[in-house]
C-alpha cells in the first residue's frame, strides 16, 4: 500500500487553477521531494494531502484512508510542519510540544515521557525549559520538527523546512529529518527549493510546473534523462522551462513570509 496516493487531483482557487490532473505516489518509508517554482502547485498538494484543503472522495488517499472521507483518521497518520512559523515564541520548547501532544490525544500517561523523547531526537533536550524566543532559527524548525513528531505520524509532512535558514542551520534540520526517519522508518513528503538538498536527501522527487507533475525518479535517473552531465538544476530548468520565481506575486508573498520568520527569530 503506497504511503500518498494522489489519482487525477485538481484544486483551483478561483479562475486560478493550482493544481491540475495530478497523479502521485509515494511509497512507504521513502523521502520524496516535490520540486517546482513559485507558484507550481507544491503547497496546494501539501495541503490537500494533510486535509486542510478539500479534496473530492477517491482522489488521495494516506496509507489508504480516503482524505475526504476519514479526513480524522488521516490528520491521526500525519505530521505537518507548515512553511508559516507555527511554534509559540513565549512558550518554552517543552511546552510548545506539549501543547501538540494533547492536541493530537497523546495518551496522558505517555505525555511527558514521548514530549521528552522527541526533543531529544531534535538535539533540544538541554534547551527544552527555554523559551522558544531565545531559539535560533534552525532551533525553531527542529523544535516545530518535534511538534509534529509527537504524535508519532508515519507520514510526515514538511513545506520547505529550511527557508531562510543558513547552511549549518539547513543542514542540522535535515540531519535530524534523516535520523528519524532511519529509526523509525517514516515516510516523508517535503518540498523544497534547494536542488542541493533535494539531492543528497531525497529518495525520490517530482517536479511541478502550472499544477501538473513534469518529471518523476530518482535524481539521478532524472539527471540522465536530461542529459549525460546535466545537473539537477539543468533538470529543472528543462521540466519545468522557468526559474525558480516564475509567479512573482507568490514571489512577494514568500519574501515577506521569509522575513517574517527572520523579525521573529531574531
Ligand atoms: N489562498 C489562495 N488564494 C488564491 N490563490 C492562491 C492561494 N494559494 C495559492 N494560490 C495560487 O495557486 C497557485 C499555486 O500556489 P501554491 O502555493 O500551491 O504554489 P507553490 O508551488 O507551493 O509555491 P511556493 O513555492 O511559492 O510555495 C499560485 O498561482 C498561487 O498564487
Amino acid at each position: 500500500m503506497n504511503a500518498v496516493s494522489c489519482t487525477g487531483v485538481r484544486h483551483s482557487f478561483g479562475r486560478t487553477v493550482a493544481v491540475d490532473d495530478l497523479d502521485l505516489e509515494v511509497a512507504p518509508g521513502e523521502v520524496f521531494g516535490l520540486l517546482g517554482p513559485n507558484g507550481a502547485g507544491k503547497t496546494t498538494t501539501i495541503r490537500m494531502i494533510t486535509t486542510l484543503l478539500p479534496a473530492p472522495p477517491g482522489a488521495i488517499r494516506v496509507f489508504g484512508t480516503d482524505v475526504a472521507r476519514e479526513k480524522l483518521a488521516v490528520r491521526r497518520l500525519v505530521g505537518y510542519v507548515p512553511q508559516q512559523l507555527s511554534a509559540d515564541a513565549t512558550l518554552t520548547g517543552r511546552e510548545n510540544v506539549a501543547l501538540f501532544a494533547r492536541l493530537f490525544d497523546v495518551p496522558r500517561a505517555a505525555r511527558a515521557e514521548q514530549v521528552g523523547s522527541v526533543l531529544g531526537a531534535v538535539g533540544l533536550l538541554e534547551v527544552a525549559d527555554r523559551r522558544a524566543a531565545t531559539y535560533s532559527g534552525g532551533m525553531i524548525r527542529r523544535l516545530e520538527l518535534a511538534q509534529a513528531l509527537v504524535s508519532t505520524p508515519r507520514l510526515l509532512v514538511l513545506d520547505e523546512p529550511t527557508i531562510g535558514l543558513d547552511p549549518i542551520a539547513r543542514a542540522g534540520v535535515w540531519e535530524r529529518i534523516g535520523q528519524v526517519r532511519a529509526d523509525t522508518g517514516m515516510t516523508v513528503l517535503v518540498t523544497t527549493h534547494h536542488m542541493a538538498e533535494a539531492e543528497q536527501n531525497c529518495d525520490r522527487i517530482a517536479l511541478m510546473h502550472r499544477g501538473r507533475i513534469t518529471a518523476i525518479g530518482s535524481p539521478a535517473e532524472l539527471r540522465a534523462e536530461v542529459g549525460e552531465h546535466a545537473s539537477l538544476e539543468d533538470v529543472f530548468r528543462a521540466r519545468t522551462g522557468g526559474d525558480l520565481t516564475e509567479d512573482t506575486s507568490k514571489g512577494i508573498r514568500d519574501v515577506r513570509a521569509t522575513r517574517r520568520t527572520a523579525r521573529r527569530l531574531g
